[in-house]
């Protein structure tokens, strides 16, 4: 990992080193407009190639259906049932804080506004499982999918080389109530969820994170269908603030689990201590030798630096021009730096808040805004499932109060049909 000196930065060189991976010469967007295309033409026929292609696997069908799934689910451990309970109780418990009831609003007298929420009808989980499989996700999507009341719920999820999901993903489907699972990985699945196929419906919505090849086709199929999306959520990032509080070996670790992801993750430690940056970086070392995606983790930290500031303040600047999916502070002090926090998706506070704690099991979703999209996109949340309709209501005193006004409205906007719709009522 590179270490910087912020007052050694300029303009240009923050511009450039907060900027993430951005497939400069669409390599990543010709492959994937490939894909959509030949699945939109194709349906099924172009899945199942691409299952051959990319994860190396025939399979002779594209889903599996509950009783395959019991069947795959009655492998996992009793301790391993114990931790997806606790993580699905805690995640159940925060997201469903989420829904809350709001006032209706007399704006005047005789004039009534509100929201309601309406869930929305179909939506579309992608569960990541190329570098590694993710249940965790499962239940990040599934929970509060299944809290918003959404009719319809299609999952995909690349197929292992079996042709199946793994136990985990199966006993998390039996959880949620979800009685089929469609092994159809990468910008392949987002395109079945976006146009159809024979097999897999269309849905409104598209949630979840990916790699390069998935949020790049989530992107497009944004712009292109009629079906929405979460937010862009690709290769998992962390920046770390620390202070001459802050553990080295936790800085280290916590680095390092976000570099395990993939080798398009990036880890940043920002510092007010030089001291501070050196330990971690020897903790980096010493910790990636022992773990199994040494590898990984590796390519992961070449493209991941440090950057050494003279206060928290500038360390917050910093971390603000970056933007990240997830921000540790991990200082004493945080209570006071906090409040500096513009941009961020999932923040982990002091030094014994874990980001691996958000990741499973604290309650908070791990579907998170990253490229530096927690500028303007949240985390995923109750919210991103339901549709907030607005409603009013107008009595006789309401029109007459209101009515003149709108009339004026719409004659100054020269539309008049709009003013006679007032204009009727007022009269009769
Ligand atoms: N932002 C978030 O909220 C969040 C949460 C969890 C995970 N993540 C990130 O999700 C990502 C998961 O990526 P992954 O690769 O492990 O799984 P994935 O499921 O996103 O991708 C695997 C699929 O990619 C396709 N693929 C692989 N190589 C390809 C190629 N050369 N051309 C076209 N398609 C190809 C294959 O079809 C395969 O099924 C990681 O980067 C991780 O950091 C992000
Ligand atoms: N850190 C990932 C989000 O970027 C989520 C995750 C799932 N499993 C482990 N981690
Ligand atoms: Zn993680």
């Amino acid at each position: 990992m590179k270490v910087y000196n912020y007052s050694d930065l300029d303009k240009d060189s923050i511009a450039k080193l907060v900027q993430r991976n951005v497939d400069p010469a669409n390599e990543i967007r010709t492959i994937v407009e490939e894909v959509l295309g030949n699945v939109q033409q194709h349906g099924d026929r172009a899945l199942y190639d691409y299952a051959g292609k990319f994860d190396k696997v025939a399979l002779d069908k594209l889903f599996l259906d509950k009783t395959e799934l019991e069947e795959i689910a009655s492998a996992i451990t009793a301790d391993q049932k114990i931790a997806l309970d606790i993580a699905y109780a805690n995640i159940y418990k925060f997201h469903q804080s989420q829904i809350k009831a709001e006032d209706k609003v007399h704006t005047m007298p005789g004039v009534t506004c509100w929201r309601e929420l309406r869930p929305i009808e179909k939506v579309g989980l992608y569960i990541p499982g190329g570098t590694a499989v993710l249940p965790s996700t499962f239940l990040m999507l599934g929970i509060p999918a299944r809290i918003a009341g959404c009719h319809e719920i299609v999952v995909c999820s690349p197929p292992q080389k079996n042709g199946k999901v793994n136990a985990f993903i199966a006993y998390v489907a039996l959880v949620l109530g979800i009685d089929k699972i469609y092994t159809v990985g990468g910008a392949q699945a987002i395109a079945a969820m976006a146009y159809g196929t024979q097999t897999i419906s269309k849905v409104d919505k598209i949630f979840g994170p990916g790699n390069q090849f998935v949020t790049k086709a989530k992107t497009i199929i944004q712009s292109t269908t009629t079906t929405a999306i979460d937010m862009p959520a690709g290769p998992s990032e962390v920046l770390v603030i620390a202070d001459e509080t802050s553990r080295p070996e936790f800085i280290a670790a916590d680095l390092l689990a976000q570099a395990e992801h993939g080798i398009d993750s990036q880890s940043i430690l920002v510092t007010t201590s030089a001291r501070i940056a050196e330990k971690a970086l020897v903790e980096v070392e010493k910790q990636t030798e022992v773990l199994p995606r040494a590898e990984i983790v590796r390519q992961a930290l070449d493209n991941s630096y440090v950057v050494v500031t003279k206060s928290i303040y500038e360390a917050m600047e910093f971390s603000n021009a970056y933007a990240p999916e997830h921000l540790i502070l991990a200082v004493k002090d945080w209570e006071h730096i906090a409040p500096e926090i513009i941009n961020a998706g999932s923040v982990f506070l002091g030094n014994l808040t874990p980001e691996s704690a958000g990741d499973y099991a604290s309650g908070t979703n791990h579907t998170l805004p990253t490229s530096s999209y927690s500028r303007a996109y949240s985390g995923v949340s109750v919210d991103s499932f339901v549709k907030k309709v607005t409603f009013q209501f107008i009595t006789p005193e309401g029109i007459k109060n209101i009515g003149p006004h709108v009339e004026i409205l719409a004659e100054l906007e020269g539309l008049h049909a709009h003013k006679n719709a007032v204009s009727v009522r007022l009269k009769g």
